[in-house]
């Protein structure tokens, strides 16, 4: 499944392998995790894309040791890319005008984060693994899988999975009771909730674990049940499946249906905005997910494909990943 490369643990930061930066009083308040009730100290997280970038560089900022792995350098160079332009972010917001604060701040945050290529390697240090890698069942069981036979035995495994059942991942495993599901918003820097979700078989320790990792990290967790879509997107794909069929029958352009919802139901963003801020693939594959095999939705007209999104997809317009979707960016 990966050509073992080399491993390549690079630091993000030439001056971390001194790794004399020592925690900015600044860092210092924002970092919690060392009082933390949880024994949860090194986090690896699988995908470096719009979510594994975000869920690396929050437990990074709370003083998590991080390895983010993905299959090759140019994926974790961009994740890098994402985590440093949100942490420019955060950092312009915490120290306005003063740029050497602003530097150190991001730096000391990065001296916490390796990158690697070598997912087996990686997993032999986990206390917790977060996998956000492709929305695709298979990529997923075959990830867990192969990290079951070399992940210590206290390791808990979660995905943060959209849609896909945390059961059908746990199952592919032999430690189902230190399995759940750990689902981030996007932006995960700026979204509070995480829904933890509990499989038949997950220890409710384990879930308590999970519970203060996220107070950890200042979210505010939920719990849920594994079931397609937990709780937030159980709701928001049968709203932008709607939003979807409207335009398709010449109802309303996107723009107006996102300008509508913004200023009529006081949405942040509009479902077009919204799922190019997704990505459309990622989107595509839930979709298609749930119509092939999502309990209680196979086959329902709900989730049928949508030909507008597929032929965006199709064309390589993901949203504004690929600095294209229903809208230009
Ligand atoms: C329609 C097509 C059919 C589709 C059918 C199927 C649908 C399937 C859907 C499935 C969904 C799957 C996804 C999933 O599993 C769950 C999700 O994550 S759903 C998405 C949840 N997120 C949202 O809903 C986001 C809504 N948008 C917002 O909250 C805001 O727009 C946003 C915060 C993104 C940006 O805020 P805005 O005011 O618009 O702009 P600013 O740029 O000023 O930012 C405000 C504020 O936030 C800070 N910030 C923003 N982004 C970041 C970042 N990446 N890193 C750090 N900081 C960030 C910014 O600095 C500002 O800070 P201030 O303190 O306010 O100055
Ligand atoms: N995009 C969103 O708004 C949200 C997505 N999610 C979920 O998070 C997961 C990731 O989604 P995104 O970050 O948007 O996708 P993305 O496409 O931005 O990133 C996926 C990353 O996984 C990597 N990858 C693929 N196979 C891999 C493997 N076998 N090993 C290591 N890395 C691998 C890819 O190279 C890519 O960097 C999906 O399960 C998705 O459903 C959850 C909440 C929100």
């Amino acid at each position: 499944m990966y050509a073992r490369q080399v491993q390549i643990l690079r630091h993000l930061r030439p001056a971390a392998l001194a790794n004399t930066a020592r925690p900015s009083p600044a860092v210092r308040a924002l970092s919690t995790n060392t009082d933390a009730a949880h024994p949860i100290k090194r986090v690896v997280v699988y995908g470096s894309g719009l979510m594994g970038s975000g869920i690396v560089q929050v437990a990074a900022t709370y003083n998590y040791q991080v390895t983010m792995v993905d299959l090759n350098p140019a994926m974790l160079d961009k994740g890098t890319g994402y985590i440093r332009s949100s942490l420019k972010r955060v950092a312009r917001k915490k120290f306005a005008e003063d740029e050497a604060q602003q530097k150190h701040f991001i730096e000391d945050i990065l001296s916490r984060v390796q990158t690697s290529t070598d997912p087996l390697a990686a997993v032999e240090q986990a206390d917790l693994v977060v996998e956000a890698i492709v929305e695709n069942v298979a990529t997923k069981r075959n990830l867990f899988s192969s990290l079951d036979g070399v992940a210590p035995p206290h390791t808990i495994f979660t995905s943060n999975t959209s849609s896909l059942p945390i059961g059908q991942l746990a199952e592919v495993t032999a430690r189902p009771t230190k399995f759940a599901g750990l689902h981030f918003f996007n932006p995960v820097p700026q979204m509070k909730l995480v829904e933890v979700v509990k499989t038949n078989d997950t220890a409710p320790e384990v879930i308590e674990t999970l519970v203060d990792f996220c107070k950890s990290l200042k979210k505010a967790p939920v719990q849920c049940k594994d079931t397609p879509g937990f709780i937030v997107n159980r709701l928001l794909v049968p709203y932008m499946t709607e939003a979807i069929r409207l335009v398709e029958r010449g109802v309303a352009s996107p723009e107006d249906v996102d300008t509508a919802m913004k200023l009529g139901a006081g949405y942040p963003m509009g479902p077009f905005e919204l799922v190019d801020y997704i990505g459309l693939d990622t989107t595509k594959f839930i979709l298609d997910g749930w119509y092939k095999s999502g309990e209680g939705l196979a086959g329902d007209k709900l989730v049928a494909p949508s030909e507008k999104l597929n032929k965006l997809v199709e064309s390589g317009r993901l949203g504004r990943k690929s600095g294209e979707g229903f809208y230009k960016y």
